[in-house]
């Protein structure tokens, strides 16, 4: 549940001082949400509300709604992330411990379409007025620290665990339980104490740029699909499934991506997972546009099928009430939603916390990006777990898929090796 919210006072003003907005993350409890060098940097955290089980996204939703209109907002910049921000992680199973979290941080750092800004928040009516601070606190914090070198072993579901598992889902899925089930696994390992994260969070940003590269309560990753993003009421996502490793060499690579274009089976898994999403957004939107083919999304790790969707809304509804009605969509869960989720819940037998779950960040006006958390860790204390997972449907190959998910587990990996 949310704690009780105080009035917000929000001062955004244009500045000269952000060079790379990365080197404003914090070396403890990071805040980010960037891609190719734009987004947002949260430092310090004012306010926390958390959320927890099925209402979690509407509660989000009115708990931010409530915040939004009492707050007191002076932004000189006036664009999407200006003003009054939070940055969140949603759980993925109803059921799961994890708690769901909205943070307001005390500043933002921000940078979108050539323009940088600062935000500062404070509580109460009078603080954080204009010529009350001038924003930028001491920083950049440049990226520096030592390497956070850990060794990933098997979780809660072990490499022979996940092949029996898949094998088990494809039981099902020719019993005609499910059409497609997305099975995931874990590998966890141990952090040394209070672990500068600044050092991996920069590696993955730089290695994955067109990626959104997170960090959000612990939760941190490059994930490559957009779930839903917002603005001034235009709205799109980018949908993934089918993937292939890449090839060790031009020729070989090309080959990889003509043959994932190719096959039916890959077709059919990314059929599912755009159906899902359209199929959400269509009741709220005019003008849905998805090409009729995916394109082969090239990442350093995997090559991916992936469909860009654009519209505009016909409600005003706000990213937190559009990540509520297309999580889980059928790239982290399957397809019919209700009959995977299930299976998942049987089958998997661990609790996925908050990866594969919504993580981004949200204005007063609504406008927000949320991507769908993959190739992501959550850090917990000294314990860091990171999660991969891959659709099966009729036709997938257990041991193919085990090798798809190391491909997965990669970005984590290598940000920490
Ligand atoms: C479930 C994951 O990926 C999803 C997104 C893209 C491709 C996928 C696939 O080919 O299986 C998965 O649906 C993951 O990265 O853990």
């Amino acid at each position: 549940m949310a704690s009780t919210p105080d009035i917000l006072s929000i001062v955004t003003r244009p500045t000269a001082a952000v060079d790379r907005l990365l080197d404003w993350i914090t070396p403890q409890h990071p805040i980010a949400f960037v891609r190719d060098g734009e987004g947002l940097v949260g430092i310090g955290e004012l306010l926390r509300l958390e959320f927890r089980g099925a209402d979690r996204f509407t509660a989000a939703a009115a708990a931010w709604s409530e915040l939004a209109r009492t707050a007191i907002v002076h932004d000189s910049v006036k664009r999407p992330g200006t003003g009054l921000v939070a940055l969140g992680s949603f759980a993925f199973a109803d059921s799961s411990d994890s708690v769901s979290v909205l943070i307001v941080p005390r500043i933002v750092v921000g940078s979108r379409d050539g323009i940088q800004w600062v935000t500062t928040i404070t509580t109460g009516e009078t603080s954080g007025l204009p010529g009350a601070s001038d924003g930028l606190p001491a920083g950049p914090h440049e990226p520096a620290g030592d390497l956070v070198h850990v060794d990933f072993v098997p979780g809660e579901m072990s490499t022979k665990n996940f092949t029996k598992t898949v094998k088990a889902a494809l039981r099902e899925i020719s019993r005609g339980s499910a059409a497609k089930i997305v099975i995931a696994r874990d590998q966890s390992a141990e952090l040394p104490a209070d672990a500068d994260l600044r050092l991996p969070i920069t590696s993955l940003a730089n290695r994955y740029p067109d990626t959104f590269t997170f960090a959000v309560d612990g939760l941190i990753g490059s994930s490559p699909e957009t779930l839903v993003r917002v603005q001034n009421g235009a709205v799109s996502a980018r949908v993934l499934a089918g993937s292939a490793a890449r090839g060790d060499d031009r020729i070989s690579d090309g080959r990889a991506a003509g043959t994932l274009m190719s096959s039916p089976k890959d077709q059919k898994e990314h059929a599912l997972a755009l159906a899902s999403v359209m199929d959400a957004l269509a009741p709220l939107s005019s003008e849905l546009h998805a090409a009729s083919e995916p394109f082969a999304l090239q990442l350093p790790n995997l090559w991916h099928l992936a469909t860009d969707i654009e519209g505009q809304l016909s409600q005003r509804s706000s990213g937190l009430d559009l990540i509520g009605i297309l999580h889980p969509t059928a790239a982290v869960a399957g397809t019919p939603t209700p009959d995977a989720i299930r299976l998942i819940d049987e089958l998997e037998g661990f609790d996925r916390g908050r990866y594969a779950g919504p993580v981004g960040w949200v204005d007063a006006n609504g406008n927000g990006e949320w991507a769908v958390a993959l190739r992501c860790a959550q850090v917990s204390g000294a314990r860091i777990t990171a999660y991969a997972g891959a659709g099966i449907v009729a036709g997938s190959d257990a041991k193919k898929e085990l090798a798809e998910t190391e491909l997965k587990f990669r970005p984590i990996v290598e940000a920490f090796g």
